[in-house]
């Protein structure tokens, strides 16, 4: 769009910046046209013949100055013979702009008739000729088409309005508001082209200013200078303006909202580098990088909307936090929980059965029944494919690999493997976590266990699950219940975490010395599988095939360092090991891997292959006497089996005759119900004394002590029953008790004999004492039959349901020596 420029109260009118420039600044400025002007110029007479100059991209309107720039080289013959002749030509525009020569058809035949004001010779070759618009007029023939066209031309005629038409007046009114908003809110055209509008007096030629200078295309541009009638010329280029305008306040409403929101921008980041220089000042360090990190982790975190809002919001809690008070870095905790701990990151499950039995049988010799539950159970796990896990709960004594089996199901699966210890956990707190309010608080173990894993579906072992005790802090083993229960624990509530978590992929494994203090609940919602302790055979596999390798290997030796035989494996076993587990077999094992260790270290001979000499030389005399009592010449010495929580045991009930009045007394530290095994036995043999041969005078007489050795340790349970009665009647026979037999079993006052629990660890402690019989109720052989052949090997078993028949078999017809007259 052309500028205009006016020049103090002198009414000229110049052309835009870049016509400015290209002009000579002294050139003479072009009058504004007044109405008198308009009437000569209405006046002129046109010359029948006209050179006709077509314009590639504007329209010329009658009394309007414009600058045009020839650069064909027929428009620049044209001007220059014009401007040495009459400097009059006719003026069209150009149909396609992109016409180089364009003929006769390719112009408007309405032009207008304009005056050469000047040429002027421009310094990149152009000319550039500056025309004045006189009138309208229309080519009627054309003459020559070069060197241009020349056509024959006549005035069209223009019907005006009455000056005093208020409608016109009306209009041209408005034209002139509107230009002057357009002025105003168009930022490209100078704000002085205010002054221009407001000093044209001749209405025609205003709105030809207008439409020349209006933002138009050429066939809009000549659409209106076609338009005859003055009145109606007006109206469509106030449409055009209408149109104008509001193109240009929407333009500017989009700027000042863009404006408005980059203002908004400019604001936040300046506050912000303020904020960040303060805090520089004070010592401390930014946060705005940190808070973009987190989000950046947060980003690819697998979370469901719920928890993902949780953490947004928790996270411009953090961000208006000043990074100095304490909350901050609580909060920053929090929040790099949610960011640590896996949500929906699941590793895959490696179901090949084949392959899982393999890692089994690698990592533990026998197990065979309990490896057959776990590889059925992962079966299971593979035609459900929920990926809910079953909760196990191996159940055993110490040291028998209930740990390291759990290991192994985790490498069987391919899943992370993570491991808490519940022993000795009194506070709820430890498994729920603490509500983030505290000082120190702390998420619980499960979720700290989760983060450590990385998975959301690890095998997750839960140790010593019996040990679990409540105290004024609450019962863990409620927590616990909900960790367990695969209808909650999809739910799983942590205080820190102050929502739910989903526990129901992760496959629990729970371990537990004794089923009896497990909370009962807790034990329902788990799967029990047994892991019974080793025979000695069983021991010394163990030790040469895993413990004494694993050994080798921890202390940086080989095979060729040191070799244990196996008759020397079944020594340390025998002498230096009472247990049902391998675990202090492990530490003997140890012990002599050390031994060879030290020589290697300081270059001492040392003999590689161990012997027997060697083995006590490193461990000490052999502690253990296998069989302290087996010899059979003491009256009322028994052997009895007993279960404790480590495994089976062989004890013996020793009771003994002094002079009294019929007291008993009863030693070692023994349970309620162990005395009043006792008890019953006495009086049973006191009402059969005819039976059993014993002269009834003799309660009177005497005091009977009984005592169950090793006093340092508690026992309880009616197990003893009859080793008790049996240990009685010898007492009070004098005669020997069979060699090398034990028993277990409950007794009533009727003299029934009752079965008794933990059949198979007695039975390996019987072995491993190397007793030959053993008398056990009738109905405990189910329990025998359930245990494999091979554990049996060498052992005779009494099935009795009567303590007769218990006597009849334990007490020989022989007197012991020395045995006492009663
Ligand atoms: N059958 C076995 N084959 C090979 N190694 C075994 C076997 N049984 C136990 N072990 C080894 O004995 C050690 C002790 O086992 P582990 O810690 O698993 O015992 P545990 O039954 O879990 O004991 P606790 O009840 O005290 O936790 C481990 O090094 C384990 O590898």
């Amino acid at each position: 769009m052309t500028a205009i420029d006016t020049m103090g109260d002198s009414k000229f009118t110049n052309f835009d910046n870049m016509s400015l420039q290209s002009i000579d600044e002294d050139a003479e400025l072009i009058p504004l046209l007044t109405s008198e002007d308009e009437e000569e110029m209405s006046n002129e007479v046109l010359p029948e013949t006209l050179p006709i100059l077509p314009l590639r991209n504007t329209v010329l309107f009658p009394g309007v100055v414009i600058p045009i720039t020839a650069g064909r080289d027929s428009s620049i013959n044209l001007i220059k013979d014009a401007n040495n002749g009459s400097k009059v030509i006719g003026v069209v525009s150009q149909k396609d702009k992109d016409t180089e020569k364009p003929t006769v058809n390719d112009i408007n035949v309405l032009g207008t008739v304009a005056r050469i004001l000047r040429v002027l010779k421009m310094p990149d070759g152009n000319t550039t000729v500056i025309l004045q618009g006189k009138k309208r007029f229309e080519v009627a023939e054309v003459l020559t088409e070069k060197p241009y066209i020349t056509a024959t031309v006549r005035e069209t005629s223009e019907e005006r309005p009455d000056h005093n038409d208020p409608e016109f007046l009306a209009i041209i009114e408005s034209i002139k508001d509107l230009a002057l908003r357009i002025i105003r809110d168009n930022p490209n055209i100078p704000s002085e082209a205010s002054f221009a509008i407001k000093n044209i007096q001749s209405n025609s030629f205003l709105i030809n200013f207008v439409s020349s200078n209006l933002n138009l295309n050429v066939d809009d541009k000549q659409e209106l200078l076609e338009i005859n009638n003055l009145q109606e010329r007006a109206l469509a280029t106030l449409k055009h303006m209408n149109l104008e305008l509001q193109k240009l306040e929407l333009k500017n409403d989009i700027q000042s909202k863009v404006r408005n929101d980059m203002d908004q921008q400019q604001r936040e980041y300046f506050l912000h580098q303020q904020m960040k220089t303060i805090q520089e000042e004070l010592g401390g360090v930014s946060h705005d990088d940190e808070i973009f990190e987190m989000r950046k982790k947060a980003k690819k975190k697998k979370w469901d909307d719920k928890v993902k809002e949780h953490f947004d919001k928790e996270l411009s809690k953090m961000q208006r936090m000043n990074p100095q008070v304490a909350e901050y870095s609580i909060q920053r905790n929090y929040l790099d929980l949610f960011l640590d701990l896996p949500w929906n990151e699941f590793s895959k499950d490696k179901f090949d059965l084949k392959r899982a039995q393999r890692i089994l049988d690698r990592d533990h010799y026998g197990l065979e029944d309990v490896k057959q539950r776990i590889i059925e159970y992962l079966a299971v796990l593979k035609l459900r494919n929920d990926m809910k896990s079953p909760i196990l709960c191996l159940y055993g004594p110490p040291g028998v690999g209930k740990t390291s089996l759990g290991k192994s199901v985790a490498e069987a699966l391919g899943r992370e493997y993570v491991r808490i210890s519940l022993g000795g956990l009194r506070d709820e707190a430890e498994i729920r976590g603490h509500r983030k309010t505290y000082i120190g608080a702390m998420p619980g173990r499960i979720v700290q266990s989760l983060k450590k894993a990385g998975t959301s579906n690890p095998v997750f072992i839960l140790d010593e699950i019996d040990k679990l005790s409540s105290s004024h802090q609450g019962d863990p083993s409620s927590a616990m219940l909900e960790v367990l229960d695969p209808e909650q624990n999809n739910e799983f509530y942590d205080n820190f975490l102050e929502m739910g978590y989903d526990l129901s992929k992760v496959m629990f494994i729970a371990t537990a010395n004794n089923l009896s203090t497990i909370q009962p609940a807790l034990r329902d919602r788990m799967e029990i599988i047994n892991v019974t302790g080793y025979t000695i055979e069983e021991k010394v596999e163990i030790a040469k095939r895993h413990l004494l390798p694993k050994q080798l290997k921890e202390h940086g030796l080989t095979s060729k360092d040191l070799t244990i035989g196996k008759p020397q494996l079944e020594k340390i076993v025998e002498g230096y090991t009472r247990e049902s587990g391998v675990r202090s077999l492990e530490k003997q094992i140890a012990k002599m891997v050390r031994y060879a260790a030290k020589n290697i270290a300081i270059e001492e001979e040392y003999e590689v292959k161990v012997t027997n000499a060697i083995v006590e030389k490193v461990l000490g005399p052999a502690r253990l006497e296998r069989d302290k009592y087996e010899n059979n010449d003491i009256a009322g010495v028994v052997t009895g089996l007993a279960w404790t929580s480590v495994g089976g045991d062989i004890l013996f009930i020793e009771s003994i005759l002094s002079k009294g009045k019929g007291a008993l007394n009863i030693t070692g530290n023994l349970g309620k119900v162990m005395k009043e095994s006792a008890t019953i036995a006495m009086e049973y043999i006191k009402s059969n004394a005819e039976r059993f041969g014993i002269d009834s005078e003799v309660f009177d007489k005497y005091n009977v002590h009984i005592h169950v050795p090793e006093g340092a340790t508690p026992k309880d349970g009616p197990s003893a029953g009859v080793t008790m009665l049996t240990s009685l009647v010898s007492l009070f026979t004098q005669k020997k008790v069979k060699k090398s037999l034990a028993m277990t079993g409950e007794i009533t006052l009727r003299g029934k004999v009752l079965p008794v629990g933990g059949i198979k660890e007695k039975i390996l402690a019987a072995k491993r004492a190397r007793i030959k019989e053993i008398i056990l109720c009738k109905d405990n052989e189910k329990d025998i039959l359930e245990i494999k052949k091979e554990y049996l090997k060498g052992l005779k078993f009494h099935y009795v349901t009567d303590m007769h028949e218990v006597i009849d078999i334990a007490i020989t017809g022989q007197k012991v020596k020395n045995a006492k007259k009663l």
